[in-house]
């Protein structure tokens, strides 16, 4: 069996310290990564040269001794690889050319295309795999469709995620045409990332939690089971994290019903909960507030603890419940690490 520790825990083994990394640890809070991004102009560039998104990848490993590192790319880059124009805004987000109509998603490129944009992603991994330390497990991710169709639909992001709302109800064929077609370019995509390297495979559903009811069954259970169930077809035993960002009741049996190994939890709800009614079917990752990592202090450490202690009986990997944002004190992080791993 491997030792390193994201896969122990991941095949359900309960460890006396969990393995811990963090969500966009690569990003705005390290002057590092900082200087990296302006040597490569813009974020996207960043992502598309493949020694510049190892070296940012390879910062928080570095500075942290993080057990896993995550790919440094974007959920977007997959939608963009599919033909629509993408751009950030500085200080504002993404903005991408609309998908709204059928004759939209006809035009979409054909999945095999789809790697002459994607190569150096790939590239990027097989660096990594070769320069991570041993201990280190390599992480690659997807978005999962019904995030990546919120961005395909509105052009940008949304707090209500509305206009991929009203596309759901006012024409349905084109809808779920959409999510089909990145579901199965997305299996393409990660079935790339794992022959280049990566370990261990996470799916971000960032905007699950604006589905309800049988929606959340048809556009975020099924899709992300869809994707697993070829994904284990082509790499039996592959581990696989699904992160259906503010589930609530959602997260219960999500993992049974998709076949992930883990689920991630975002800190919409307690950590005794989760382990009472979701880590009692499997691993979990979670899911410390990220606002500790600007705040510090005592009340990180306390809420640290916290964490910790309620998922200490199953297996766990700590993180946070979101991303970390960019006024984060990088001492913050190194405060939560060593009281995760120092008690
Ligand atoms: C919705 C979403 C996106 N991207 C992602 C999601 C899902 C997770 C989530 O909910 O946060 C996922 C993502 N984005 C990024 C990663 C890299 C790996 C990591 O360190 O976690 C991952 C896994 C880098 C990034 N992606 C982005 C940055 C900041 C870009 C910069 O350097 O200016 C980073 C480090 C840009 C991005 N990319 C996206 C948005 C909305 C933005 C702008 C918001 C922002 O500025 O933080 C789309």
């Amino acid at each position: 069996m491997s030792d390193k520790t994201i896969l122990r825990a991941l095949k359900g083994e309960v460890l006396p310290t969990p393995p811990i990394w963090m969500m966009r640890q690569a990003g705005r809070y390290l002057p590092e990564y900082r200087a990296t991004r302006a040597q490569a102009g813009d974020f996207l560039s960043l992502c598309y040269t493949p020694d510049l998104a190892a070296e940012v990848t390879l910062q928080p490993i570095r500075r942290y001794g993080f057990d896993a590192a995550i790919l440094f790319a974007d959920i977007l880059l997959l939608p963009q690889a599919l033909g629509p124009k993408l751009w950030f805004e500085t200080g504002e987000g993404p903005r991408m050319e609309t998908t709204t109509t059928m004759a939209a998603v006809k035009a979409l490129k054909s999945k095999d295309l789809i790697h002459e944009t994607l190569s150096p992603v790939y590239e990027t991994v097989r660096i990594l795999s070769r320069e991570l330390p041993r201990e280190t497990t390599l992480i690659g991710f997807a978005g999962a469709p019904w995030t990546v169709a919120t961005y395909m639909i509105a052009g940008r992001g949304s707090k209500d995620q509305g206009a991929a709302h009203a596309l759901k109800s006012a024409d349905r064929e084109t809808f779920s045409a959409l999510i089909d077609v990145i579901t199965e370019a997305t299996v393409d995509y990660l079935s790339e990332q794992v022959k280049a390297g990566a370990e261990v495979v996470k799916l971000f559903d960032s905007w699950a939690g604006s589905l309800k009811g049988a929606d959340f069954e048809d556009f975020a259970v099924k899709p992300t089971a869809r994707i697993i169930a070829a994904l284990r077809a082509r790499h039996p035993g592959l581990p696989i994290i699904a992160f259906p960002r503010e589930a609530g009741q959602g997260y219960i049996g999500f993992a049974r019903k998709t076949g992930a190994d883990c689920v991630a939890l975002d800190n919409s709800v307690t950590p005794e909960w989760a382990a009472a009614h979701v880590q009692v079917s499997g691993c979990v990752q979670g899911n410390l507030a990220p606002e500790h990592m600007v705040t510090g202090g005592e009340a990180l450490v306390r809420e640290t603890r916290k964490v910790v202690e309620a998922f200490r009986n199953g297996p766990h990997i700590f993180n946070l419940g979101h991303g970390i944002t960019p006024d984060a004190d990088p001492e913050n992080v190194a405060l939560m690490v060593q009281t995760v791993r120092n008690g």
